[in-house]
């Protein structure tokens, strides 16, 4: 099995079975204090001005947070999921990390590891609040497991990898154990890598680092964090393809993705929606079209979006997003 645990260096992809040491001195000894396990946003009640849709009744208000953020209730077709709307991204950011910093300290003490799966794009970027401190010196990095929930067929230190965009961003920065990130096998073909992968993860439930969900017999991970395209993609599962029906395979493969690159890997949808927690970060008015036809509870003959086929099983679905990103819900004087 080919797929990678993957070494700081980029030059370097070891097997994910070979034990392995961080370069000298790339990451120090961090003391961690323990911290008590803390409720996940320390949410405060605010009243909510909106008339209520009559089209949607799924809406309700739930919290503001440390007042950066509102937070609405939305009950759409798919299912329960909180609404978060922060000002601007850096507050976005800020609580991003808080919130997958929490969710790490929760899953390392039930569990004993955290997996956490990316994407690519500007999700990456707002992960950057995670490296500083309190989180650096605080977060327990050695139960981190990092995996993608998509990756571009394409050579780790290529431009266009989300490995390397993770690497230089986030994973360079922090002390995660290099056989604990799994990066896809870049010498593998689409339908390759995509079977490597799903061994790969096999062989992590097997071993029980990653968990099952016992609602339906798929991996369950801990924390997906996600990122949006304007046309509703999430993953490489794009609108109106096929691969959107994939309901056996965890891991499937693309050779015709209409964003640049074509060859993808990308987990499946009973796999997304096995998921204990999944955050979607959403920011800017390029995306407004997709939230609004996503969350907007207007009637619709089209064709589901790929956001909208999130429906998770027994989990939380959480959406970040800034007031660009809401501009086109009718809610939007009081988001
Ligand atoms: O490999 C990829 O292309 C990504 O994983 C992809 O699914 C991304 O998350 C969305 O396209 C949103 O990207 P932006 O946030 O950059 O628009």
């Amino acid at each position: 099995m080919g797929t990678s645990a993957v070494s700081p260096s980029p030059a370097v992809f070891p097997s994910h079975r070979r034990p392995q040491a961080p370069p000298a001195g790339s990451f120090p000894a961090i003391p961690r204090p323990l911290a008590p396990v803390k409720t996940l946003f320390s949410a405060r009640r605010i009243a909510f001005a909106a008339a209520p849709n009559p089209v949607r009744s799924g809406w309700r208000p739930i919290s503001a947070m440390a007042s950066e953020a509102t937070s609405v209730e939305v009950d759409t077709a798919t299912g329960k999921k909180e609404l978060l709307v922060f000002e601007r991204e850096e507050e976005l950011a800020v609580s991003l990390a808080k919130y997958t910093a929490e969710l790490s300290e929760k899953f390392a003490q039930e569990r004993g590891a955290f997996t956490l799966v990316i994407s690519g794009g500007s999700l990456i970027k707002s992960l950057r609040k995670l490296v500083d401190s309190p989180y650096l010196e605080t977060v327990d990095w050695t139960k981190w497991h990092v995996f993608w929930v998509d990756e571009r067929v394409v050579p780790k230190d290529h431009a266009d990898s989300n490995y390397k965009l993770a690497y230089d961003v986030f994973l360079s920065k922090v002390p995660i154990p290099p056989g604990q990130v799994y990066a896809i096998n870049d010498s593998l073909s689409a339908e390759g890598a995509a079977d490597d992968y799903e061994t790969c993860l096999k062989h992590l439930v097997n071993t029980g680092v990653v968990a099952v969900s016992p609602a339906t017999g798929f991996p369950k991970f801990d924390l997906m964090l996600l990122g949006m395209g304007p046309d509703g993609h999430i993953a490489s599962l794009f609108p109106g393809h096929p691969l959107l029906n994939e309901n056996e395979r965890w891991i499937t493969f693309i050779e015709d993705s209409p964003k640049p690159p074509p060859e993808r890997i990308t987990f499946t949808f009973p796999v997304i929606n096995s998921s204990a927690y999944v955050a979607l970060v959403v920011t800017g008015s390029g995306k407004a079209g997709a939230v609004h036809k996503a969350l907007g509870g207007e009637q619709s003959s089209s064709d589901m979006l790929p956001v909208e086929m999130v429906s998770l099983k027994d989990g939380k679905f959480i959406w970040f997003t800034d007031k660009a990103a809401v501009s086109m819900l009718r809610e939007k004087a009081s988001l």
